[in-house]
């Protein structure tokens, strides 16, 4: 139960949140209008990260667009006294007034896993999800930063530069794979076993969205610890399989939805303050990339006016990411191709 105590306090954390946004240049009178677009808002993730981008003051008009369920949705999160405006779009009818003008489109619309799945059996149903939203940006929002959350992310990805490509819409410096739930994990974990304050920590996580494919760099973690080898590994075996551990947890009811709202709700930030001009916003992220010889990769990218400003390199790494960096290459190609194919279909 909430005491008053507490609520009182998160009004003064709220409002002091907004002085420091203000005085960061985020206040409305200083921010351009951004369109916000999530489509699949009715959802486990869609319904809490949409309530996380009405409190996003760099958002002036939010979107919210699922096959059925987004009046209710909409209707309720527009409640909330922040910046953006916000409409509710239902069915296929109304996608495409719900894209038109949108700066950035965060895509968490498919089918989640249940015990015993991998991301990859999600494909069937989740690829031609992805197809068609994609075709739908094409046509009505080309120019949007593309925010990828639906499984296979390794394979969802290519599927909408395939679509991108076709509909002669492609920007690769626009299309984003979420990875920013592995890079959550990560530093909470990595903070858990350093004993260090997990706001002040930092880990990259490359390679891709799945099991092994995701590969964090914890010897370029920081704060630095010295900590053992079968800790490192340890680590490294929980990020990879963060995912399954929410899916064992929620046994049967969907996958996880709330880390991943918060998640999606930073990258989308990321890409927002990056739109905007703000200097130095750094993410990792799945796109297209020359780090390795896969045409997609995770890393660092720098984000900037026009989404990626620049992807950057995989820095030094130990031998134990070496291997694992050799390890995932072959499944995480095999994902991309996967995605291509059916798109070319
Ligand atoms: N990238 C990541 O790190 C990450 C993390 C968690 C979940 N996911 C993935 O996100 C996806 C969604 O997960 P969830 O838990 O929110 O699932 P969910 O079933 O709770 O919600 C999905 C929503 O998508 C909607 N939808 C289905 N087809 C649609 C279409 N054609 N257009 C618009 N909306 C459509 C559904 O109506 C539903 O409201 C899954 O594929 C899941 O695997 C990715
Ligand atoms: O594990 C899943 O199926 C969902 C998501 O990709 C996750 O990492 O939580």
């Amino acid at each position: 139960m909430i005491k008053p105590s507490m609520l009182r306090s998160l009004q003064s954390a709220v409002s002091r949140g907004s002085s420091q946004l203000a005085r960061r240049g985020y206040s409305s009178e200083s921010t351009p209008e951004r369109k916000v677009v999530v489509l699949g808002a009715a959802g486990g993730i869609g319904q809490p990260l949409s309530l996380l981008m009405k409190l996003n003051p760099l958002v002036s008009s939010l979107s919210l667009y699922d096959i059925a369920g987004t009046p209710g949705v909409a209707a309720d999160v527009s409640h909330v006294n922040t910046r953006s405006e916000v409409a509710g779009y239902q069915g296929e009818g109304e996608l495409g007034k719900a894209l038109e003008g949108a700066d950035v489109v965060i895509i968490p619309a498919g089918v989640p896993r249940k015990p015993g799945m991998t991301r990859d059996d999600l494909f069937n149903i989740n690829a031609g999800i992805v197809k068609s939203l994609c075709t739908a940006i094409s046509k009505y929002c080309p120019k949007a930063l593309v925010n990828m959350i639906s499984n296979p992310v390794n394979s969802t990805v290519p599927i909408a530069a395939e679509v991108f490509k076709k509909a002669g819409t492609y920007d690769e410096k626009r299309l984003f794979g979420v990875t920013t739930l592995d890079v959550v994990r990560a530093k909470t974990f990595y903070a858990g076993k350093a004993n260090v304050p997990v706001a002040g920590v930092n880990v990259p996580v490359v390679g891709g969205h799945a099991g092994i494919t995701i590969l964090p760099l914890f010897s370029q973690a920081t704060p630095k610890a010295n900590l053992d080898h079968d800790v490192i590994v340890a680590l490294t075996k929980r990020t990879q399989d963060g995912g399954t551990e929410v899916v064992e947890a929620k046994a049967g009811k969907g996958s996880a939805t709330l880390s991943m709202a918060y998640a999606g709700a930073l990258f989308a930030d990321a890409c927002l303050k990056g739109l905007n001009g703000v200097p130095d916003v750094v993410e990792c992220s799945f796109v297209q990339s020359n780090v390795t010889e896969l045409p997609f990769f995770a890393s660092k990218v720098r984000l900037g006016k026009n989404g990626v400003e620049e992807v950057l390199g995989l820095g030094a790494l130990s031998d134990y990411e070496k291997q694992g960096l050799e390890n995932l290459k072959p499944e995480l190609l095999a994902s991309i191709e996967k995605g291509i194919k059916f798109a070319k279909q």
